[in-house]
């Protein structure tokens, strides 16, 4: 349990974490949301032979035989032409209306010379049919959206396209946040010369609801065993998140503190710098617990590389991360046995590839630095040092 590979307690925190519940959520409020079943079309798309363009259906038989044709009608969008097209006929037809049967040539109207109740073509070799037959997009029977998939707003419209009114959805797992320390005051506050202004809880809480999770601040605690199990003891939720007070420090009482609550730790320390006192473990009754340390880019790195996996696999959506490949800018010394993600800054070269550049200072404490950050470079443990034009894994960070 102890000096664990990211991998491994990764593994550890998702083991048996799978999707909650389910419930149905409108159209208007499923984005960000997972779908708990197959979205399967249950109608053609488009539901008949449409037409591409506006001008006039026709049989391709009478093109180029038939001088005028007799115009038989009209078919709109909404307001379909109610017959068959018989020989030496035409009807107007409009962008999205359906193809009457009998017809399967639309000539576009700035082609077409109308001369009262008959129109006439000025006729070119196989002219394209200009229909865009019934099913082109989907067909009855299809399945457009697999469980698992996060709802974007693309998606969305694919499923309004399939006449959904509400999707079955999974339940957004609860995140109780919590931080920890006698020297955080609440950012407005006036803190004495030995205190800081909170700033985990606010990130965490925003990653959690942009990670799919309903997250759920707890008033921060003080360091205190007994504060900080009051606080945990009673709140409804899946998950809760801790930050700080995960070392080896005298103040350092958030897993004595979920001792009191029957915690079973699987995750005691990983090898990943930021983040060595990261834990994760089960209480008595189910909930999960993930202790973040302090340091602020600690909890947030971890956040990342364990909170988001956890959050997607409790909503039954795939739990791997978005990593990509990418070049250094510039040459890095060898690692150390912990497996670094250094906070970087992206860039497109003029050959158009993606390069990274970590910063200089990767202090766990620096705010600032996370806040120009737009993505992680991974360094393996122990790698030697590293060149410029090198290709490294990252994770990118989403920046709005
Ligand atoms: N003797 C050792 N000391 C430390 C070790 C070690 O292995 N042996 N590990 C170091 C590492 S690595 C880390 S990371 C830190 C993490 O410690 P904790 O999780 O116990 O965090 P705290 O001590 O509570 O706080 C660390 C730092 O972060 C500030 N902090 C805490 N919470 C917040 C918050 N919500 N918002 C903003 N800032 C926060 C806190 O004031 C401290 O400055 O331990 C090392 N020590
Ligand atoms: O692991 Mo700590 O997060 O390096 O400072």
């Amino acid at each position: 349990m102890k000096n664990l590979t990211v991998e491994d307690a990764r593994a550890r925190m998702l083991d048996g974490a799978a999707r909650l519940g389910v419930e149905a959520v409108a159209l208007s409020e499923a984005v960000g949301r997972v779908l708990a079943r197959d979205v399967v079309a249950d109608r053609h798309q488009p539901p008949f032979d449409a037409s591409a363009m506006d001008g006039w259906a026709v049989r391709r038989a009478d093109y180029g035989v038939v001088a005028a044709f007799a115009i038989a009608g009209e078919s709109a969008a909404g307001r379909a032409y109610p017959a068959t097209l018989e020989p030496g006929q035409a009807v107007r037809i409009f962008t999205g209306a359906p193809v009457p049967p009998g017809a399967d040539l639309v000539i576009i109207q700035e082609e077409a010379v109308r001369d009262g109740d008959r129109v006439s073509f000025a006729a070119g070799d196989n002219p394209k049919s200009n229909i865009r037959p019934a099913g082109g997009d989907f067909r009855s029977g299809d399945r457009l959206l697999g469980a698992g998939a996060r709802i974007d707003p693309w998606r969305l419209s694919l499923a309004a396209a399939a006449g959904r009114a509400d999707l079955p959805v999974a339940r957004r797992p609860k995140v109780a946040i919590l931080a920890t320390g006698d020297e955080l005051v609440a950012p407005g506050g006036a803190p004495e010369a030995d205190q800081i202004f909170e700033s985990g809880s606010f990130s965490l809480a925003a990653l959690i609801e942009a990670w799919g999770g309903q997250p759920i601040k707890l008033a921060p605690a003080a360091d205190s065993v007994d504060a900080i199990a009051l606080a945990v003891a009673d709140a409804e939720v899946d998950l809760v998140v801790t930050i700080g007070g995960a070392s080896v420090g005298d103040y350092d009482l958030v897993k004595p503190a979920m001792a009191r609550l029957g915690l079973v730790l699987r995750v005691q320390t990983i090898a990943v710098r930021p983040g060595k006192p990261t834990w994760f473990g089960l209480l008595e009754d189910g909930r999960r617990v993930l202790g973040l340390p302090g340091n602020p880019a600690s909890a947030l790195v971890c956040a990342e590389l364990f909170l988001r996996p956890l959050l997607a696999a409790l909503s039954g959506a795939d739990p791997a991360l978005p990593f990509g490949v990418a070049r250094l800018a510039a040459p890095l010394p060898g690692n150390g046995p912990r497996e670094h993600w250094m906070r970087a800054a992206r860039a497109v070269d003029a050959e158009g590839r993606v390069t990274v550049t970590p910063f200089p200072d990767q202090d766990s404490s620096l705010v600032g630095v996370f806040a120009r950050a737009d993505a992680l470079v991974m360094r393996p443990a122990g790698a030697p040092p590293a060149h410029a034009g090198d290709l490294v894994v990252t994770l990118p960070l989403a920046r709005a």
